[in-house]
């Protein structure tokens, strides 16, 4: 089955700033993908790169098999800002999204404007910023696209609308099909709707893997303290903090932890995204004192 988004070394460069860097990954299509990472990580660059507005700087990249173009019938793409014509009503949306887009399922978008509770007739200037966010996912998803890239579609919307949009999401992906990849701050969120996660802190990917198999190799180990490095082959640390006489890891781990001196827990996904960027943080701020 072809890829829903594949990268090789993808490189992105705004002048002097790298914004994405050596990116390599390789998404599944049918897949509902969270795409995280702290603030200036680089997620929007990257979905950016995967709808076709901006160019790679070096590296590779597939979408749906295909090099991306912008206005692709085959993608749908919701901006960080929802955007939406504040001068043009609910239902101008909708007739200018027929008009565009030759694939346009219009008893879709009648049925999502309905079920979200828009009028037809009001300015989409005037709605909520919730209302906005609905409206957008409604034209992105009425183009019938295979693969929708959403940016931080539920950053505005309040728990109630939040989970009233998830909810839509998830209806419209199993009815359709359609790949997703999201970005989220909100990992509880990506963890009820998401059975794919891409970590990106620092303009690299950190892990990027199916759910179920990173929350079942990851675990918590704490005992007394040790070096990591004993750990033993197939396990690699992803956060390591000691006390004088304890240690406490986060590891990825295909082999069982058979070493009875370690308390073994479990992880959420919470737990396993903090890992990655807590680690990620430490690491710039060891090579910023290295600098000194
Ligand atoms: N148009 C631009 N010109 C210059 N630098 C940019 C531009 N857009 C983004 N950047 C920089 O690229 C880096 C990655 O930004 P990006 O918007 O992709 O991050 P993000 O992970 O989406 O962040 P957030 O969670 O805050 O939305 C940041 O350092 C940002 O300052």
């Amino acid at each position: 089955m072809t890829s829903a988004l594949e990268t090789v070394g993808l490189t992105h460069r705004y002048g002097r700033r790298t914004a994405l860097s050596d990116c390599t990954i390789d998404v599944p299509a049918g897949r509902v993908v969270g795409l995280v990472g702290p603030n200036g990580a680089g997620k929007s660059t990257l979905l950016q790169l995967a709808c076709g507005l901006l160019a790679p700087t070096t590296g590779e990249i597939r979408v749906l098999g295909e090099r991306p173009a912008s206005g692709s019938p085959r993608v749908g793409f919701v901006a960080q800002d929802t955007p939406v014509y504040a001068g043009l009503t609910v239902a101008e949306h909708l007739r200018m999204g027929a008009h565009l887009n030759p694939s346009w399922d219009a008893p879709l978008a009648e049925r999502r404007v309905a079920q979200v509770g828009l009028d037809r007739t009001q300015k989409a200037g005037k709605l909520s910023g919730g209302q906005r966010a609905q409206l957008a996912l409604t034209v992105a998803a009425a183009k019938r696209p295979d693969l929708l890239l959403l940016d931080e579609p539920v950053a505005a919307l309040d728990p109630l609308a939040r989970r009233g949009f998830l909810q839509g999401l998830m209806e419209f992906t199993a009815e359709q099909g359609v790949s997703v990849v999201m970005s989220s701050h909100l990992v509880a969120d990506l963890e009820r709707v998401c059975d794919y996660l891409i970590v990106l802190c620092e303009s690299r990917v950190r892990v990027a893997g199916d759910v179920e198999e990173l929350i079942a190799t990851h675990h918590r180990l704490v005992g007394p303290r040790r070096d990591p490095a004993d750990l033993g082959g197939g396990r690699a640390v992803v956060e390591a903090s000691h006390t004088d006489v304890q240690s406490t890891l986060i590891v990825r781990s295909t082999a069982p932890i058979d070493d009875p001196s370690w308390q073994v827990d479990r992880l959420d996904l919470e737990d396993i995204v903090l890992a990655y960027m807590s680690e990620a943080a430490a690491g710039r701020v060891r090579v910023l004192e290295g600098q000194r």
